[in-house]
């Protein structure tokens, strides 16, 4: 589903607990529905800005810990347990306080791993594991994400596809290794646009001024190589979670935000 959704909250802080409060729900009616969820994170401010809230969230444990499947979107490729690694920052806000099935969660491989400083080695293997957790039913070789986070770079990139390099461009392999990325590290594992459209629902984090040029860049027709965010959508339902600052510059016409 191509057109996005906009909800608007007044600030970084209330958009992470609004997000993270619609996570709760989302993840809750899918293991009621189907027994199990599948999320995916994302790494920046806004993503661990989300699992912090979530962690402090009274309905927090509404989730059943133990049937939710975890992903990540992207990794910056450096040794296990770097300060500066997506995954580490997501068990120091969240993961490390909530009792998680660690079967069921699934960092990127890291530089110091059983594939040494070979990052495209890594990025197949992580592909292998999820299509190795896709189901007849999914389409594709990755399984049927409930939902698929992506933080919103200044430049409009999502994820570690950055406008015009390598990465976005990719249309049949599910992950790549991402070398001279321009938001460092330079090196980094990434879902790609394909990978990313599998998911049922991608939630696009966009708070801050520094966001508010990508936000008019993504929503104004731009081509998703030139600007990656506009060709992250799934298949169900595309939602900015955005901040007054962060859409202050969006045309009134062209998205009127449903202010929350
Ligand atoms: O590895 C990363 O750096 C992230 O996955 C990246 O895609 C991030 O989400 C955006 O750069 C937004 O980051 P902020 O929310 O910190 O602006």
């Amino acid at each position: 589903m191509r057109a996005p959704q906009l909800v608007v909250h007044h600030d970084k802080e209330l958009m992470a607990q609004a997000a993270a409060a619609r996570l709760i729900t989302k993840v809750v009616d899918a293991q009621t529905s189907r027994g199990s969820a599948s999320v995916v994170l994302t790494g920046g401010r806004n993503g661990n800005g989300l699992l912090a809230a979530l962690a402090s969230a009274p309905a927090r444990d509404a989730i059943d810990w133990s049937r939710l499947d975890l992903w990540w979107g992207d990794e910056r490729f450096l040794p296990a347990g770097d300060p500066e690694r997506n995954h580490t920052q997501a068990c120091e806000a969240l993961l490390d306080a909530v009792p998680l099935d660690p079967a069921r969660v699934h960092p990127m491989p890291a530089s110091d791993g059983r594939f040494g400083a070979d990052v495209d080695a890594a990025a197949a293997a992580y592909a292998a594991e999820l299509a190795a957790a896709a189901g007849p039913e999914d389409h594709g070789p990755v399984p049927a994400f409930d939902v698929l986070m992506l933080g919103v770079g200044p430049d409009t990139h999502v994820a570690s596809l950055f406008p015009e390099l390598p990465a976005v461009r990719e249309t049949d392999r599910t992950v790549v290794g991402v070398h001279g990325a321009p938001k460092p590290p330079p090196t980094r594992i990434t879902l790609t646009l394909p990978a990313i459209r599998a998911a049922r629902e991608v939630w696009l984090l966009a708070a801050g001024e520094d966001k508010a040029k990508a936000a008019v860049v993504a929503l104004s027709g731009a081509g998703e190589i030139q600007a990656p965010a506009a060709g992250a959508y799934g298949r169900r339902r595309t939602l900015w979670l955005l901040d007054d600052a962060a859409a202050s510059q969006l045309p009134r016409d062209l998205y009127p935000p449903a202010s929350a």
